[in-house]
């Protein structure tokens, strides 16, 4: 027998680093791995076809095992920056003073993120016909697809477009549910909806396809409840025809709008979300009895019952995968409600909450969950009834003129992966009070030195003074980790626990309307609380650094873990009026969260 060769504790720690990373599906999370993960991501093969500038390839798969099914055919495609951006937007991070931003510049227009004269439009699948071949009508959707992208460059100057979607493979996959779905549900964050609301996809769907767009206004849970109703009746006078639901996946859960110490383990009990019943009766409204919906209004009375007597309800869900061929030759004037099922498309942008609302609809997880954005890959659809379809697409970015950091902070973007997190992260403090709810000491500052002025902080100073509040230290000479830290800041705000939400025009001033509206206390109680102090009141048991880092090092893995493990239901609350709304909505951290 040959002798076993030699195996040290070094190759075996790589060994084992490489497999999780294998397992994860990403290249690299911690801080040690993020060149590597630069390196691997730039000379790993790609499968795209529809390379027409210099694209970055994001989420790297490891390859099928059986040589079949090529996991990266999906993955998210963005134009790459060039090394003297990501350099100069650092230096500035560095050097820059923070300055706050006012209440009104928080008020975002849609016609800001998508002017028309832009021609932000989204790729259209090019015409076909059964005559043609797979192969001519690929070459064809190519062709067409690099005609999209050349025009939508000359409208617009090198860097003035953020990042968007450069995978045709992912559009494609769109163009499929918009043409197998007879009602599109179009589901955005709440904390900046018009992010993610491309009017081009609204007109093209509500005109060219003649369908319904239901929006769904998802994540109510981490929004003040004023703020969702003044988006719904500015999105309602922008889009009228368009029913608008809101939604949350986790309805009381203190998490949303908490920095916590402690790790938050919690069981998603899907069907206790807010807001299916909203969807059915506005798909109901839509379909005017042309198809039989009776059997879903069942299944959300009987999950109900089924939660309350058990605490879930065990239905079956066929789930079909689609096949390429399948893919390739739907038609786009297919017969509404065929066969008598509605077929529900859900779409967005990544880590909006398309999975969550198909598990919530079905009442239990049938779709993996992640905030690692681009988790979802290939659609599928599933049926919650028989006469009642879904169907899960991938995230797409729609291309616009908002602000790069601002798509970080909405998750477009997986954190691990970012080349330059500072100057998101100085974006994220000029519109929260993060000095007060992070309680930083300035870098600057020996320990007890007196304050004789305000110090001065720019995004690396904060990055920094996280670091040392948190203990991230870099590996060799152990300094404080900026980069780890600036990580850590992005994930909090993308989780909603360090909330930053925009605001429709004329918030400000209408301010008092939409905190007096007869329709909060409908919203909070979506949200699953009767007042807004509420978020603050949850007190959990405590828990060690350790727990905390374990949870940042895995932040952007799976949720579903999640669902393993104990859940605290959230407190029954008598009604109360509701109060405390003038107070500054990012008010929402306690004094002492952060010791
Ligand atoms: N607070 C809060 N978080 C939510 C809600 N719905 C989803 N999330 C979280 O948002 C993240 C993304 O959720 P997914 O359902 O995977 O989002 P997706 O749109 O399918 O993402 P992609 O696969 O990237 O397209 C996860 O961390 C979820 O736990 C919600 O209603 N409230």
């Amino acid at each position: 027998m040959p002798r076993k060769k030699p195996f040290s504790n070094k190759q075996k720690k790589k060994q084992l680093q490489s497999k999780r990373e294998r397992k994860r599906g990403e290249t690299g999370s911690g801080p040690s791995s993020r060149n590597a993960s630069l390196e691997r991501g730039d000379r790993q093969s790609d499968t795209s076809d529809s390379e027409t500038t210099d694209i970055r390839r994001i989420n790297q798969q490891p390859g099928g095992r059986d040589g079949g099914h090529d996991p990266n055919r999906f993955r998210l495609h963005f134009e790459k920056e060039s090394k003297e951006e990501v350099e100069k937007r650092k230096r500035a991070a560095m050097e820059n003073e923070l300055k706050s931003v006012t209440d009104k510049d928080l008020e975002t227009d849609i016609c800001d993120i998508y002017p028309t004269e832009k021609g932000l439009t989204f790729p259209r699948r090019p015409s076909w016909n059964y005559e043609m071949t797979r192969e001519s009508l690929l070459r064809k959707e190519e062709k067409s697809y690099r005609e999209y992208v050349d025009d939508l460059q000359s409208r617009n100057p090198p860097g003035s477009l953020s990042h968007f979607e450069h995978n045709l493979e992912t559009w494609r996959q769109l163009w499929r549910v918009l043409e197998m779905s007879d009602i599109i549900l179009l589901i955005v964050d709440i904390r900046h909806p018009v992010l993610q609301l491309p009017p081009d996809l609204y007109h093209y769907i509500t005109g060219a396809l003649q369908k319904q767009v239901v929006l769904v206004l998802n994540k109510v849970d981490l929004s003040p409840p004023p703020l969702v109703i003044a988006w719904k009746h500015y999105l309602t006078s922008q889009f009228p025809h368009m029913e608008i639901v809101c939604f949350t996946s986790h309805p009381g859960q203190p998490y949303s709008t908490i920095l916590q110490k402690k790790r938050m383990r919690k069981k998603v009990h899907w069907s206790v979300a807010g807001g299916p019943l909203d969807i059915l009766k506005a798909c109901q409204g839509i379909t005017a009895g042309k198809v039989d919906l009776s059997s879903w209004e069942r299944k959300i009375k009987s999950d109900a019952v089924a939660e309350l007597a058990d605490g879930g309800g065990e239905s079956s869900v066929v789930m079909e995968h689609q096949s390429d061929s399948a893919m390739e030759m739907s038609s786009l004037s297919q017969e509404l409600y065929k066969d008598g099922v509605l077929t529900l498309g859900c779409i967005g942008f990544p880590n909006v909450g398309k999975s969550s609302v198909i598990n919530s609809l079905v009442g239990r997880k049938v779709v993996s969950v992640s905030r690692t954005p681009g988790h979802t890959k290939y659609f599928q659809t599933y049926y919650l009834t028989p006469t009642v379809k879904l169907c899960d697409c991938p995230g797409l970015v729609f291309p616009s003129r908002v602000d790069k950091q601002l798509q970080i902070l909405a998750g477009i973007y997986p954190v691990s992966q970012l080349q330059e997190p500072y100057s998101s992260v100085g974006y994220l403090c000029e519109r929260t009070p993060f000095l007060s709810v992070l309680k930083l000491k300035h870098p600057s500052l020996s320990d007890n030195e007196p304050l004789s002025q305000e110090p001065k902080w720019t995004a690396w100073d904060v990055c920094e003074a996280w670091a040392e509040r948190r203990g991230y230290k870099t590996a060799k000479a152990a300094r404080n980790d900026a980069y780890r830290a600036a990580n850590s800041l992005l994930r909090l705000a993308i989780d909603g626990r360090l909330c930053l939400c925009l605001r429709p025009p004329g918030y400000s001033c209408l301010r008092e309307r939409w905190e007096n509206h007869p329709d909060l206390p409908e919203i909070m109680a979506l949200q699953g609380r009767t007042n807004m102090a509420e978020a603050s009141d949850e007190e959990g048991e405590s828990s060690s650094e350790g727990e905390e880092e374990e949870r940042d090092r895995d932040a952007d893995d799976d949720d579903d873990d999640e669902d393993d493990e104990g859940f605290k239901r959230p407190p029954k609350r008598d009604t109360e009026q509701p109060s405390g709304f003038t107070i500054n909505m990012y008010d929402v951290l306690k004094e002492n969260e952060c010791e």
